[in-house]
């Protein structure tokens, strides 16, 4: 009888080679962990293959077809834009053949990461199965991120609907292109495509896109999305599927050559044996983890989008890190708050901390500066947008920024808030000029007069001046 393979050991076996994955298997090989990783299909996960990377190589793309477009408002005529797919593919694909190596196999070994490309599943409290193969664990880490979601709307299997994962396999511009959710997805590459060519039409059963965004930010984008040509069908519901035609609620119905699904992410949790693993659920289907990312088995932590965080690869990269720290040194480590994050339409928005409506629930400052009075915005003509702050007493703890670039300017932001700075160590550092970032700059001018203004400060500058004034005076007439 041929002898069971003998179970190897490893430090941590990591679950999914994503951004979490990825990060946290070098973390834990940079720590001196003998490392597994375990990668079904690609390392590089949904943010190299489906994810950030070829939709922000399209929207570079359909950007330089919209600036094209457009660059006679500033005197320079191009004549007709045309767009070749065929290149702009070649131009997605190149993008992610650049990057890809970062995130390879050969990255991961050199790093002292044993990669294993098969499937990984637990079998108990400390074991797994890894393509086949049993694996006696001291810690693991599950990483294995999230797919889209396809509603159970009557008639969608029966349409061949694209979703994130399908949609760059298209190797032509769908001449009508219907994009179920009006969310990042949905107004990211349904204005990218667009912008490329293709009459688009955007569904939401909310009454505005971007539901969890700023309101003000969301019109801005809703507006920009019409100008791009881009039908948006608010507040009504995809309920039935037809070749050629998705029905609306209230019954009306929208034809289209391709639909492209987009209405969330659902955590890849199944067939990972995480009952006989004694890893729990949320009530979202999402693996359950506490402050520090460790699920319900103290042996196993969990990071990225398979914990039902808010879907980012940046966080997912965070999580790695800190889960796979905790998990190798016996840490209790925290994830940080403050997560920043952008939707790369243009314009595009970006936001951190707490938004200005809950600001307003709680009675803190918002201090607002529309680009309309933002030099650079003015010489490029990109003033649509705008920059809020949120300020508590004059401790800065979130804002908004609308506008081209507008997640570049959030990393400043970002730390600030992060490091607990005030309006007056914004306004009080010196900013190149022209940039977006004057906006942050004005807005925090704008908080310090606002408090000057107050009847007890201003009096208080009064006196000192004067008193300033008159020791002038006297000191003039002893000389
Ligand atoms: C169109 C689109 C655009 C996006 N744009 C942005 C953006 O601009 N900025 C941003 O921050 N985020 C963006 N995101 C979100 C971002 O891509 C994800 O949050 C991030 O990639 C999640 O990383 P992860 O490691 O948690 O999961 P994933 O990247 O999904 O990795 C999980 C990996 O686990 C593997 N796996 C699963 N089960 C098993 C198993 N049993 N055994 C072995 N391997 C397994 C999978 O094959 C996969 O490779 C975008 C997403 C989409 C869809
Ligand atoms: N720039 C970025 O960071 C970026 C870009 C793309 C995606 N992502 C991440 O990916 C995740 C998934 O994005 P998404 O846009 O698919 O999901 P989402 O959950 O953010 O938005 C889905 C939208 O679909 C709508 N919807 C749901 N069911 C519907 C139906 N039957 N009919 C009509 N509308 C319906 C919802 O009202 C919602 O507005 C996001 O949460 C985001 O975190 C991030």
């Amino acid at each position: 009888m041929p002898k069971p393979p003998t179970s190897e050991t490893v430090d941590l076996l990591v679950v999914g080679g994503g951004t979490a994955g990825l990060v946290g298997a070098h973390t834990a090989a940079t720590l001196g962990a003998r490392t597994m990783l375990v990668e079904q299909d690609r390392t590089g996960g949904d943010c190299l293959w489906t994810g950030c990377v070829p939709s922000k190589a399209v929207l570079a793309a359909a950007t330089a077809a919209a600036d094209a477009r457009a660059a006679g408002r500033l005197g320079v005529d191009t004549g007709k834009v045309t767009v070749d797919f065929a290149r702009v593919r070649a131009h997605v694909a190149e993008a992610i053949a650049t990057i890809q190596p970062q995130d390879s196999p050969e990255a991961l070994t050199a790093a002292g990461v044993r990669v294993v490309l098969g499937r990984a599943a637990l079998t108990g409290p400390d074991t797994a199965l890894v393509d086949g193969r049993p694996v006696r664990f001291r810690a693991a880490l599950l990483a294995t991120g999230a797919a889209p979601l396809v509603p159970p709307i009557e008639g969608i299997d029966t349409v061949d609907a694209l979703t994130s994962e399908t949609l760059w396999d298209l190797e032509e511009l769908p001449r009508r292109l219907v994009v179920l959710g009006g969310g990042p997805i949905g107004c990211e590459l349904g204005q990218a495509f667009a912008r490329l060519g293709s009459e688009v039409t955007v569904v939401d059963g909310l009454d505005r896109v971007l539901g969890p965004e700023d309101a003000d930010a969301a019109a801005l984008v809703a507006a920009a999305l019409r100008r791009d040509g881009v039908q948006l069908r608010l507040g009504a519901e995809g309920t039935r599927v037809e070749p050629g035609l998705l029905h609306l609620d209230g019954g009306s119905s929208v034809p289209f050559d391709r639909l492209l699904v987009a209405v969330g992410r659902r955590p890849r949790t199944s067939d990972l044996g995480l009952a006989a693993a004694g890893v729990e659920l949320d009530e979202h289907g999402a693996v359950a983890v506490d402050g520090s990312l460790r699920t319900s088995n103290p042996r196993v932590w969990a990071a990225g989008d398979v914990t039902g965080t808010p879907f980012f690869t940046h966080l997912s990269g965070m999580h790695g890190s800190i889960a796979a720290g905790n998990a190798v040194l016996g840490l209790r480590r925290t994830v940080d708050p403050v997560v920043p994050r952008v939707t790369y339409t243009s314009p595009e928005v970006a936001s951190v901390g707490v938004s200005p409506a809950e600001a307003r629930e709680r009675g803190l400052t918002v201090r607002r500066v529309e680009h309309a009075t933002v030099d650079r915005a003015v010489a490029e003509g990109g003033t649509d947008g705008f920059t809020s702050l949120v300020v508590d007493g004059r401790r800065l703890v979130g804002g908004v920024v609308v506008g081209p670039r507008a997640g570049e300017t959030l990393g400043e932001l970002t730390l600030a808030i992060r490091k607990g700075l005030t309006t007056s160590d914004l306004a009080g550092t010196t900013h190149a000029y022209p940039t977006y970032n004057d906006a942050l700059v004005d807005a925090a001018v704008e908080d310090l007069r606002a408090r000057l203004a107050d009847p007890l400060i201003s009096g208080a500058l009064r006196a000192a001046v004067w008193v300033r004034g008159r020791l002038r005076g006297t000191q003039r007439s002893e000389r």
